[in-house]
């Protein structure tokens, strides 16, 4: 079966200099992987391309068979790929119950929907969402009041509210407390029941949880695939990402 999202020889260079160098990836329907790998291996800017907020230099994107290289933000998202960025994007003086109707009120079909099926399939929703992410009893309270690890899980939920079908995340346990952390896992792990997700994170407790497939990523090429297993017991992996002092 073709991959869900597929990424052919990807390249990007800054002001000519290369700093993706020819990456491929493709990512199974309903799978979470993980890409990991250090600092400055171009995890980051390759979550640009695939969201189109950077332009690729040369290389292809295919969405659900459909190329989508070099097209704008909007239309990535319209198809249904959302992302969470590490740097959280609440408003905080709203509560967490209205962020999430924002989020819904900025899908593209949410007028259509609204019409069709009323507020009743928003709520419905709504609910379903923040029982997911724990949120059930923080829906009236202001955005601002949540912990670290609650704003990361609205963020997560708010993205959820415009149903996308590939879910990008940045980073979402740095700075959790373990219980938090572990409270994630789980709800990746139950996302995956309907959604692809590309979890890109450097905790490996944490990718040891929720990944089907690790990437690793170093100098903006592939540098190896496979299982946590496979991953952790590969020689040249060890010697440029996990012996590091990160680790
Ligand atoms: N807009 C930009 N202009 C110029 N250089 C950039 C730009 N964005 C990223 N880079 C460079 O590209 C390289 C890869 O950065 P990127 O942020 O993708 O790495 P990363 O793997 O996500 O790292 P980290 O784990 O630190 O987040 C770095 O050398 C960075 O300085």
């Amino acid at each position: 079966m073709a991959g869900l999202l597929e990424i052919k020889d990807l390249h990007k260079s800054f002001d000519g200099t290369p700093v993706i160098n020819g990456f491929s990836l493709e990512v199974t329907e309903m799978t979470v992987c993980c890409v990991v790998g250090p600092n400055g291996a171009g995890k980051t800017t390759t979550m640009d391309l695939i969201t189109g907020r950077q332009k690729p230099t040369s290389g292809t994107i295919h969405f659900a068979e459909e190329d989508i290289t070099g097209l704008g933000e909007h239309e990535i998202a319209r198809r249904g790929i959302g992302r969470k960025f590490q740097v959280p994007a609440v408003f905080r003086e709203l509560s967490v119950r209205q962020n999430l109707e924002v989020a819904y009120s900025k899908q593209t079909n949410a007028l259509k929907n609204m019409f069709v099926f009323g507020d009743a399939a928003m709520k419905r929703k709504l609910d379903e969402i923040a029982a997911l992410a724990n949120l059930t009893e923080r829906l009236e309270v202001e955005a601002g009041t949540l912990s670290h690890g609650e704003t990361q899980w609205l963020e997560i939920s708010m993205v959820l509210m415009q149903n996308p079908r590939v879910l990008l995340l940045d980073e979402p346990v740095a700075g959790l407390t373990e219980g938090e952390i572990m409270k994630t896992a789980r709800l990746i792990k139950q996302l995956k029941e309907t959604n692809t997700l590309i979890v890109v994170e450097h905790d490996m407790g944490f990718v040891r949880e929720i990944a089907d497939v690790v990437t690793v990523m170093h100098m903006g090429t592939l540098l190896a695939q496979g299982t946590i297993g496979e991953i952790e017991a590969n020689d040249r992996v060890r010697e440029v990402y996990l012996g590091s002092e990160e680790h």
